[in-house]
């Protein structure tokens, strides 16, 4: 059986889905989990673009010990500096540098010819070479370069010291047979392919990310570049969730395998959705809610005669549990530290206090308390962040079906100061928003607003997830409470933290005096 390695990108490429602007805290969360899933190596970042992603490349550098760690750059040097500074504390540093090499992007984009791209290709890859011990050099839009300039770059690079060379359909325009030739094209005829791992990064502007990353294992690809759920850039990633148990699934096909924990595929899952506010949709391939779901009669019969009838995959396989043991308001703590280890979560003896002070809170308003709920609450208290300008402390809302709706807020600012104010709105909603915005004293325009109920039931919760807007800065927030107005605020204010938290947000900081 071949070992296919997962390259997951959900941090770079995933995070460059328009909306998603994840905080240092969801980074790490989300790395953990990566590590638990057991992906080979995890790309945390483009350090050079900014300070904030510079800090969370570093600190997963540093912290995740399970897999390699890696980071984008630009063919610069100040880019590969700067992943250098990011990733040197990592167990297995590991670079990825790229520069385009389709006509359009040479003429277009970078304005240079094929020749300036070639020696700018080689002089970084030998530039890195002094630091990093593994290089992956990734040729943009690949799948609209010309065969033979492909070639030559490749073997060039290859000479210059790359260990990795990523084949990307960077806008999503390949077939599986066109995408997979290009491999068996490259194999025959660099002539020193066999120095190194072949990569295939698929987007899926066409639908087709995920057939073309399985046809690109069919023509001899080790490597398999995608996200958690799909996300990235425009239409997204090839899902790897998708890509492992269709592997796993059809090992008669493809007699390949990976190192996947698909147990954890539904975990992960969920966490990405979660913190960065991508919904699945219910018929998503392997991780969507109806994934599993048999509605009409003749397969209901199918199934209760023989699973396999009408399923090819047991929800178990991927970590889609239902569990004995109902958490209520009359459990006790081992059960609920039992549901969290079973969660995938460890938590320090003080952690686990206060959640479940917050689990018994809430159980004495729900009757029972899911699996959803207790992911909700964990997540919101772990990547809560203490620098945060402003808590939510107290809401009211007035609304009558004759009466214009009114709303009173108290929010705490950082130095314990409370802010005091009220505000009507044409909806209930809308007087929230407008009060929160006197509060803090920012023109704020809302971009984006959803709510979806976790888990069922008339009690369940409710996640707001907001982007909000100040002149040039954009934000997203997300907020959960049982009442549909309180999870509107705290989303609302879980936006601006995250607004003025950015380090190049600074001015705005100044700007509302906290
Ligand atoms: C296919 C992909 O997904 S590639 C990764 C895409 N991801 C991102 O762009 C997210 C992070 N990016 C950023 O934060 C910013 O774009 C930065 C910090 C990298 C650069 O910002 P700026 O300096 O303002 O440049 P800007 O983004 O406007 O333009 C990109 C520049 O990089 C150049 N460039 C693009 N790719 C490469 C490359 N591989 N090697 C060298 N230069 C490159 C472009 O030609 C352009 O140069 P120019 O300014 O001389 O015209
Ligand atoms: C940087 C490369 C790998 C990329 O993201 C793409 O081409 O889509």
């Amino acid at each position: 059986m071949q070992k296919i390695n997962i390259f997951d990108t959900t941090l770079r490429d995933g995070e460059q889905s328009a909306g998603v602007n994840l905080n240092l805290h969801e980074k790490l969360e989300i790395a953990k989990q990566l590590e638990r899933l057991n992906v080979d190596v995890i790309e945390a970042g483009f350090p050079a673009s900014s300070e904030g992603d510079f800090q969370s490349v570093k600190q997963i550098a540093d912290m995740i010990k399970g897999c390699s760690v890696t980071g984008l750059a630009r063919s610069t040097k100040s880019d590969i500096d700067a992943a250098w500074e990011a990733l040197k504390g990592g167990a297995e540093p590991r670079l990825h540098t790229f520069i385009a090499t389709s006509p359009i992007h040479m003429t277009y984009k970078l304005k240079q010819s094929p020749d300036q791209v070639i020696a700018s290709a080689v002089e970084s890859v030998k530039y890195a070479s002094k630091f990093f011990p593994i290089i992956q050099w990734s040729a943009e839009d690949a799948s609209r370069s010309d065969l033979a300039f492909l070639t030559k770059i490749i073997k060039e690079v290859i000479d210059a010291g790359a260990r990795v060379i990523n084949i990307p359909d960077t806008v999503g325009y390949g077939t599986p047979e066109e995408y997979g030739k290009i491999f068996t094209y490259l194999q025959e005829n660099v002539p020193n392919i066999d120095k190194v791992i072949l990569s295939a990064h698929c987007h899926d502007d066409l639908g087709m990310a995920v057939s073309n990353s399985l046809a690109a294992i069919e023509h001899g690809v080790l490597q398999i570049e995608g996200t958690i759920n799909g996300i990235g850039e425009r239409a997204g990633n090839a899902s790897l969730e998708e890509v492992a148990v269709a592997l796993h699934i059809r090992q008669d096909y493809y007699k390949a395998k990976t190192r996947l924990r698909l147990g954890e595929i539904k975990r992960t899952s969920d966490l990405v959705s979660k913190l960065t506010g991508m919904i699945i949709p219910p018929n998503k391939a392997i991780i969507g809610k109806n994934a599993f779901a048999h509605e009409s009669g003749i397969h209901q019969d199918g199934v209760l005669k023989e699973k396999t009838t009408y399923e090819i995959i047991s929800p178990e396989l991927v970590g889609v549990k239902s569990n004995s043991m109902v958490l209520g308001k009359h459990s006790g703590r081992h059960a609920f530290r039992n549901r969290i280890i079973e969660l995938g979560y460890t938590l320090e003896d003080e952690e686990v206090n206060r959640i479940f002070k917050l689990f018994k809170t809430l159980a004495d308003k729900k009757k029972e308390i899911t699996d959803d709920d207790l992911l909700t609450l964990l997540v919101d208290e772990k990547v809560t962040s203490l620098e945060d300008s402003y808590q939510l402390t107290a809401m009211q809302v007035q609304y009558g079906t004759n009466q214009i709706p009114t709303a009173t807020i108290t929010l705490t600012d950082r130095d314990g100061k409370q802010i005091q104010e009220a505000a009507t709105g044409s909806g209930s909603v809308e007087a929230l928003y407008n009060t929160l915005e006197r509060c803090i004293g920012l023109q704020i325009t809302l971009e984006d607003y959803r709510i979806q109920s976790v888990g069922a039931g008339r009690d369940a919760l409710a996640e707001v997830y907001v982007k909000i807007r100040h002149e040039k800065y954009e934000s997203s927030g997300r907020g959960t409470a049982q009442d549909v107005l309180e999870a509107s605020a705290k989303a609302y204010v879980n936006a601006v933290n995250r607004l003025l938290s950015l380090e190049k947000n600074k001015r705005l900081l100044e700007k509302v005096g906290v």
